[in-house]
């Protein structure tokens, strides 16, 4: 951006609105939680529903007035607007020039939805009409491999957001009952990483005439996958020969020119657009495909459904009221405002146990940025540092740190009623019961800790009294869920996915980008060009610092020790016997 460009964008933090905020923490910070918590005039406006999704913003620190002035300041960043222009398809992502409709990946068949003033829906729909038949056909066993066998095993390669939101899901939906019961005889296995022992762990058990391979890939040029792409090519090819590729891989991309050129048959090339970003990418054919195939399209189609319940509430209801407008709100709240950098994902239930690494991507990748949409510089920090497990796996991990250690906004999520409930005869409560205790009890745990006073009157010996302190006051937010099904799925991961852009439409940032990731990329190129010059053509390694010329002429030394110096394909040989 030119001076003049510059001098020109307004900084959101230097608005009044920005102002008062920061004068307003001083106050907020001699307030404690338990106060808070005592307000039950406050109370009853910071617990909101939709759809069947409880959230209590109760243990936030903030009151009402905080609110107002969270709301003040959407006003100044214009965030009406900016929801208003990603659904009505503007080039939001003003960086690479692109509308920004995940939504349009879930909307009905009647909805309109229009980029360049085209209605995309339509579009939408084809392909996952398409992806219905394929998904029926592979299903019902009418689609078979090479050799006449049922693909009964699907290997979805990719990586990022290819990857991370199909995990989630599919995740989540494993031990759901209905789902569980339509995905009898059937496996669906994952393979993202470069690292060959992925692939060995992929490929576990399976036998090359009963496995489809999808490849996902928004570019179909990342590096990891494509060469993951090749290897699994090998694989099939190995056992059954070069015409069985047309039977056993698939693909997902956005290029289906390089997916023709890698000799995937385009009939069975699945479409999506250069107006869903990667990691908002779970609700096009990335996830749709592999997980219609595990389960059924029409136990996908209500995932879908249940995001667009979240993306009309996103888009229609006032902010006060408005789940992801909320949670965003609070989100800069805390980051920037109240300094806490970071935020835990701690799902009380297993079936969400990829939530937080997928939301991780979808966070960090959006809102991890240093200037404006502008290009100016930022004055303040944007993003938060997401991280996350099942809660009562953290319990025995973490949360000591968000106890007694660093301040940490924690999302706890539970749910009412469990996928796979027990109950033994005799106990105090039922398994589930168990969980939830934890879950009710840890945010009050972090909200009113427990004073030194206390501690004296149960008689805790004075010396242990600073130990066992929990100065309490951490916030945190609790997302109560009926169950976990696929709509319920499609209703958190849009919750998370729009406060995440709400986050950074209020920091004035461009969420929809990720220049961040190019460098590590194209330096990977070069080190690649000398590890093949080295081992094709013995050339000493050149052109790099000390500390990487040293470490990288070890790594070549012994590892041409092991390959040689013209290396023929090395493949595990456990994987190509006996598969057929
Ligand atoms: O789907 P592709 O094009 O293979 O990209 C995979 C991932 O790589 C990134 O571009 C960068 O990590 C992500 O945004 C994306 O989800």
């Amino acid at each position: 951006m030119d001076s003049e460009a510059a001098s020109k964008a307004v900084l959101i933090s230097n608005s009044e609105a920005w102002q008062d905020l920061k004068n307003h923490v001083t106050e907020i910070n001699n307030t404690h939680l338990r106060d808070l918590l005592s307000d039950e005039e406050r109370l009853k406006s910071f617990i909101i529903e939709h759809d069947g999704v409880v959230v209590d913003f109760s243990r936030q620190r903030a009151t009402k007035e905080t609110l107002t002035k969270l709301f003040s300041l959407a006003k100044e960043a214009k965030l009406k607007e900016k929801i208003d222009k990603l659904f009505a398809g503007d080039h939001i992502n003003a960086t690479e020039n692109r509308s920004v409709l995940h939504v349009a990946l879930r909307a009905p068949r009647d909805v309109v939805i229009t980029s360049e003033g085209k209605n995309v829906v339509p579009d939408v729909w084809n392909v996952l009409d398409k992806i219905k038949v394929f998904s029926n056909k592979i299903r019902e066993g009418s689609l078979v491999g090479a050799t006449g066998k049922p693909l009964t095993d699907v290997v979805a390669i990719g990586i990022g957001g290819s990857f991370l939101g199909p995990l989630f899901v599919h995740t989540a939906l494993k031990t759901e009952p209905k789902a569980s019961e339509l995905a009898k005889g059937r496996k669906l296995h994952f393979l993202a990483n470069v690292d060959p022992i992925d692939v060995v762990r992929a490929l576990d058990g399976l036998k090359q005439e009963t496995t489809l391979v999808v490849v996902v890939s928004k570019t179909f040029t990342t590096a990891e996958t494509m060469l993951n792409a090749r290897t699994l090519r090998t694989w099939i090819t190995a056992a059954l020969g070069q015409g069985a590729v047309s039977k056993h891989m698939v693909a997902v991309s956005t290029n289906l020119k390089l997916v023709k050129d890698f000799g995937i048959n385009p009939e069975n090339a699945f479409t999506f657009w250069d107006w869903v970003g990667g990691r908002y990418s779970v609700c096009s054919a990335v996830g749709v495909l592999p997980l219609s195939i595990q389960y059924g399209f029409d136990t996908v189609n209500r995932f879908l459904q249940g995001a667009w319940s979240v993306d009309e509430h996103f888009r229609t209801t006032p902010f006060d009221k408005n789940l992801p407008v909320l949670l965003g709100l609070l989100s800069v709240w805390n980051v920037t405002f109240l300094g806490f950098p970071a935020r835990a994902i701690l799902p009380y239930c297993q079936a969400l146990e990829k939530l937080a690494p997928h939301i991780q991507q979808v966070s960090m990748e959006s809102n991890g940025k240093g200037v404006s949409i502008e290009g100016v510089q930022l004055p303040y920090e944007t993003g938060e540092i997401d991280f996350g497990e099942p809660g009562t796996n953290g319990q025995h991990s973490f949360y000591q740190l968000i106890h007694q250690g660093r301040v940490i906004p924690c999302d706890f999520i539970g749910v009412i009623e469990s996928q796979q409930p027990i109950y033994l005869k005799g106990e105090v409560v039922s398994n589930h019961d168990e969980l939830m205790s934890n879950f009710f009890a840890q945010a009050d745990a972090l909200a009113y800790g427990k004073t030194s006073d206390e501690l004296r009157a149960e008689g805790v010996p004075e010396k242990l009294i600073p130990h066992k302190t929990f100065k309490g006051n951490r916030p945190s937010v609790s997302i109560l869920l009926k169950n976990v099904t696929p709509f319920t799925v499609g209703q958190l991961l849009a919750i998370y996915e729009h406060r995440v852009a709400v986050q950074g439409f209020l920091w004035g940032i461009n969420s929809f980008d990720q220049w961040g990731v190019e460098l590590g990329k194209v330096l990977a190129s070069r080190v690649r060009a000398q590890i093949n010059a080295s081992h094709t053509k013995g050339k000493a390694v050149e052109g790099f610092n000390y500390s990487t010329t040293t470490l990288l002429t070890r790594y070549l030394k012994e590892s041409i020790q092991v390959m040689g110096s013209e290396p023929d394909t090395i493949f595990p040989s456990h994987l190509l016997e006996d598969c057929t």
